[in-house]
């Protein structure tokens, strides 16, 4: 096979534009590039990079720049591996990530072989790397030549996962449904809505089995009818069907006193309110607390919002419930937020874990004497999840394991502890669901 050579570039040439307000000249990939480099390179996250572009940059450019830096990052593996027989040796980074960009649209996105190549070469051209243009637009004809084939006898799973996740999670779940889950995060994922009470459902959107409202991938929620309304409040709001289960398990009652201790952006919040509970909306993040405050306003919903560190706070009087949706390594959100492939790793998990055992006992203070506890994470790791079990027990906590009738519409996602485990690999004829971990107690 023929390799394309490089040469080297010139002096300065690896340096980034300078940042400026106006809107990019081409806002889908230059924002793309930026979002690559920030989470490869800074550990950042996708959404945190596209919230810093220009003001200028319409919202369409803004989606297209987050489905294409999405899918790089879900199928960084498999493009690395077309690209490199390809290249006589491994291109300076800030190519490589342009080479990256080039083959997603040409292999996954189905953009017109000469659109993709052209603005690659522009692309690269805009990043100073001029030298590199011809090796940008030599290696993407290939690509667009070879097509499909270029993926043939690549084990897409395996590539697109990092090994630790791979283990981990054949470890859990068995090979057949690691391979399973790869799957569920290669996909992109639908727009999942929740519905208030009673509530008409937006059109065009299925009703899946857990009562979720679903749309395909890429609509626009805001243009949604219903999202807005002025005289009820908003109808439904954005939340993966996995995310509205611990909420559904802990079953809340009209008037009862719940706290939601990381409440933002507020999802799980608006569903306690909605089943008519008191609510505080604890969060120590004032920016994200500001979210929730959005949210429910939107909603026309009220719960009393408290800017406070849940390890030191204490409600007013003993609870009958929390709600502890704890922050995690959030493996499972991989297919919404791919960038947890490359941002995250085995060694995040202790941390993670001791400071979720820290939560749980810091919640088991605030409950009275046969309060609930329901605690969640949106991690697929045993350490997040399984493991808390006996920090709940030492904390006078008693395990109360979820029935097979309350899971009877997702009866694969009860684990044989009686916990609630799902996977993106799960319900795949109905476009798949975020991993979740839930659990309840009661306070002996
Ligand atoms: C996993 S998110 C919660 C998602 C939310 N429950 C929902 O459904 O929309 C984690 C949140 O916990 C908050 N948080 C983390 N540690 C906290 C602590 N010790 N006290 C209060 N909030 C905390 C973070 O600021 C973040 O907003």
């Amino acid at each position: 096979m023929n390799k394309t050579s490089m040469r080297s570039p010139e002096p300065g040439g690896r340096q980034s534009p300078p940042q400026t307000d106006q809107a990019p000249a081409d806002p889908t990939r230059d924002i793309a590039y930026d979002i690559l480099v920030s989470v490869l390179e800074r550990r950042r996250s996708l959404d945190a990079v596209l919230d810093r572009a220009p003001a200028t940059v319409p919202a369409r450019d803004r989606a297209a720049a987050h489905r294409l830096a999405a899918m790089v990052l879900r199928r960084l593996g498999t493009l690395d591996a077309v690209l490199r027989p390809l290249l006589a040796r491994p291109p300076p980074p800030p190519v490589r990530l342009v080479l990256l960009l080039g083959a997603a649209q040409l292999l996954f996105l189905q953009t017109p072989a000469h659109a993709a190549v052209g603005t690659s070469v522009e692309l690269v051209r805009r990043r100073r790397l001029a030298p590199f243009a011809g090796l940008v637009n030599a290696v993407l004809r290939r690509v667009a030549a070879q097509g499909e084939a270029s993926l043939a006898g690549l084990d897409q799973a395996l590539l697109d996962m990092p090994g630790w996740l791979w283990s981990s999670l054949s470890t859990v779940f068995g090979e057949d449904a690691a391979r399973r889950i790869a799957d569920g995060i290669r996909q992109e994922a639908p727009l999942d809505l929740t519905l208030r009470r009673a509530a008409a459902a937006p059109e065009g959107a299925v009703r899946l089995p857990t009562g979720t409202m679903r749309l395909p991938a890429g609509t626009r929620v805001a243009d949604l009818a219903g999202y807005a309304r002025v005289d009820t409040g908003g109808t439904f709001w954005v939340q993966d069907v996995a995310a509205a289960l611990p909420v559904m398990l802990l079953d809340p009652q009209p008037g009862e006193r719940i706290a939601d201790l990381c409440a933002a952006p507020g999802g799980k919040t608006a569903q306690l309110v909605d089943a008519g509970a008191e609510v505080i909306a604890l969060d120590r993040d004032r920016s994200r607390l500001q979210r929730v405050r959005e949210n429910l306003d939107r909603l026309a919903m009220q719960a009393d919002l408290v800017e406070a560190d849940a390890l030191s706070w204490r409600p007013p009087a003993l609870l009958d419930a929390v709600l502890l949706d704890a922050p995690c390594s959030a493996t499972g959100t991989a297919r919404r937020h791919p960038e947890v492939l490359h941002t995250r790793a085995s060694a995040d998990l202790p941390a993670f874990a001791q400071g979720q055992a820290r939560l749980i006992e810091a919640a088991s203070t605030m409950l009275r004497p046969g309060g609930r506890l329901l605690y969640a994470v949106c991690s697929m790791q045993p350490e997040e999840a399984e493991a808390q079990l006996a920090v709940a027990h030492r904390a006078g906590l008693r395990h109360v394991p979820f029935e097979a009738a309350e899971l009877a519409m997702l009866p694969e996602a009860l684990t044989a502890e009686g916990c609630l485990r799902t996977h993106p690999g799960l319900w795949p004829e109905h476009g798949g669901m975020d991993g979740f971990f839930a659990a309840r107690f009661v306070r002996t």
